[in-house]
């Protein structure tokens, strides 16, 4: 790749190429408001000037009409402006976050970035590419235009007016905001990253508190949310002293230009080589002319975070996708659907050991099998084989006779629903977490999927029944609640195939036992994988495959492996025989 294609400024502007021609509108609308202000300062220098020589009223008409047509050519065409740069820079942020949310969803939960941090990512990194194209783009092209303009009108009236204009404008427009640029470069490349460590601090500190009160690490946590805070401000002072910088050097650049102006002007009066209304116009029209690059040193100043914010975006959509077929639209058949596994390999990095090292498994409709084994067995990354997280490396993974990386993600998890270990339960009403599954379902349907699951009893205890508002991470449901919303949530996707991850990991065993039993139940007739690493609801199951550091080492049924010397005896605390 060139210099230029991985440039993040440029690629932020290329992000803006499906809406060049709403930009290129505002571009010419902003040229003409620009043009209206000038011209409007111009034709009132003529008209004063003139009108002090006491001419016959009609000799001023036209300028009179002139002035007011241009003032409310200004207004109007400033509002219109305003409209189609925004509207064309929201459209294009709509754009960018959709594409951003995508890469999340296609590749596995980014363990990469931190909450937090991610969060900043999306929100602040990418309306930086908003202020970019509104601020960034627009206004140095319009300066460009009319500025080109102005110069051709001053030097027409007076060719070293012409030039001292010419001379001030690039001060004031292009001097000043690189030295602006390079001196925002430091700490604007900080204040991202800046902005995105308080994030993440303050949502560790605040999810983490109960732990951190316990521990009586408190005191650190806060710190470290000051320090991330202290050093935010102080690139935030930083940026505040650079734009008064800009700011200042431009008013002084744009006095000393029209002070020498004037003088140039009364010189070439009193030579004759100029009329006193055309000095005042050339005097006016210079004032004038410095509005036009007034934005330009504040543009420049926040060059450098709005740099490092797209670098921080373009981390985030160029991640890798972990799997491939993303473009197919292929179908799923319809009806009952049997999954075969067959030498599945799959590794998180070509230098790291084989999580999957040669799976063979089968599930058939209406059936129940389970995968049991150790921590770090390989039993989580064979779920998000299945649902389609991530591609095996080797090996197949048929669904209906056919490999799932055929079909698009979507369609996979349209029939294999998953309950993971930890279900993520959402701060709204239990309604809005079960419509997730299925938005247009009535509430007779989610109180019969409440029922299945065994909730219906203690939602109907709740005095706001199914609008009952559960929470941030669902802290006002018991574990046990938030597992069976969470499988609830699933059948109503009426999933094909469940896969249920560790369901009740974080249940005390008593809990475990029962709330285990329900889901299985309430799952019956759904072909069901359960991925576990204890030993409750074996019995239940068809077909039980051990997993040991990803490779299948027994399978049987409950009591043909318990009859069998190996792992699944040992595991059951039954001595060799
Ligand atoms: N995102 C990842 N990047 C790199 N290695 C990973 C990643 N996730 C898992 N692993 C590794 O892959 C292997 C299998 O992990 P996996 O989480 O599938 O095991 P598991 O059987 O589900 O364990 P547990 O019961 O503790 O959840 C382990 O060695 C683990 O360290």
């Amino acid at each position: 790749m060139s210099r230029l294609t991985t440039e993040p400024l440029w690629r932020m502007v290329a992000l803006a190429r499906p809406r060049g021609a709403r930009f290129a509108l505002g571009v010419l609308l902003g040229a003409l408001a620009t043009a209206s202000g000038v011209g409007l300062l111009a034709t009132a220098a003529w008209l004063l000037a003139t009108a002090a020589t006491h001419p016959p009223i009609t000799a001023l008409s036209v300028a009179v009409v002139a002035t007011r047509a241009l003032g409310v050519s200004r207004g109007v065409t400033r509002y219109l402006e305003r409209l189609v740069t925004h509207d064309a820079a929201f459209r294009t942020l709509a754009d960018v976050r959709v594409r951003v949310y995508e890469r999340l969803a296609r590749t596995e939960p980014i363990r990469r970035f931190r909450s937090g941090d991610l969060v900043s990512r999306l929100v602040n990194d990418t309306d930086a590419t908003q202020d970019l194209l509104v601020r960034g783009l627009t206004p140095p092209l319009v300066s460009f235009l009319v500025g080109a303009a102005v110069v051709g009108l001053s030097t027409a009236l007076l060719v070293p007016g012409g030039l001292l204009l010419a001379t001030g404008l690039l001060l004031a427009g292009l001097a000043v905001p690189l030295v602006a640029a390079a001196l925002g470069k430091g700490p604007g490349a900080r204040q991202a990253a800046a902005r995105g460590e308080l994030s993440s601090s303050l949502v560790d500190t605040l999810y983490g508190a109960p732990d951190l009160v316990a521990y009586g690490a408190m005191d650190q946590a806060v710190r470290r949310v000051k320090r991330a805070d202290g050093e935010l401000t102080r690139i935030a002072r930083r940026d505040a002293a650079l734009l008064g910088f800009g700011a200042g050097a431009s008013a002084l650049v744009a006095g000393l230009t029209v002070w020498a102006t004037l003088l140039l002007g009364v010189a070439a009066v009193e030579d004759g080589t100029l009329g006193p209304i055309p000095m005042a116009v050339l005097v006016l029209t210079a004032l004038a002319a410095f509005e036009v690059v007034a934005p330009l040193p504040a543009v420049a100043a926040r060059l450098g975070s709005v740099r490092a914010s797209g670098a921080r975006l373009f981390d985030v959509l160029d991640t890798e996708s972990a799997i491939g077929g993303t473009d197919s639209a292929e179908i799923l058949p319809e009806g009952d659907l049997a999954l075969k596994v067959r030498d599945l390999r799959m590794r998180y990095g070509t230098d790291e050991p084989w999580a999957l090292d040669g799976i063979d498994l089968d599930l058939e409709p209406g059936r129940r099998i389970a995968v049991l084994g150790p921590s770090g067995a390989g039993k989580s990354t064979l779920a998000s084989v299945l649902l389609r997280f991530r591609d095996p490396d080797g090996g197949t993974v048929e669904l209906g006779g056919t490999a799932i990386t055929a079909y698009p993600a979507d369609e996979i998890r349209r029939a294999i629903s998953g309950v993971p270990q930890d279900p993520h339960v959402f701060a709204s009403t239990l309604r809005e977490n079960l419509r997730l599954a299925r938005p247009g379902c009535t509430d007779e349907e989610l109180w019969s999927v409440l029922e299945r699951v065994r909730l219906a009893e203690d939602v109907r205890a709740m005095p706001s029944g199914l609008d009952t508002e559960v929470g941030s991470h669902g802290t006002r449901l018991s574990g046990g609640m938030r597992h069976r919303l969470a499988l609830a949530r699933a059948l109503l996707s009426a999933p094909r195939i469940l896969v249920l991850d560790e369901p009740t990991t974080h249940l005390d065993p008593e809990t475990r036992d029962v709330v285990l039993a329900d889901l299985l139940d309430a799952a019956r007739g759904c072909a069901t994988l359960l991925i576990t690493h204890d030993l409750t609801g074996l019995s239940e199951m068809d077909r039980i495959y051990v997993i040991v550091a990803g490779r299948v080492v027994q399978q049987g049924s409950h009591a043909e492996l318990l009859g069998t010397e190996g792992w699944y005896r040992r595991a059951h605390g039954l001595a060799s025989r």
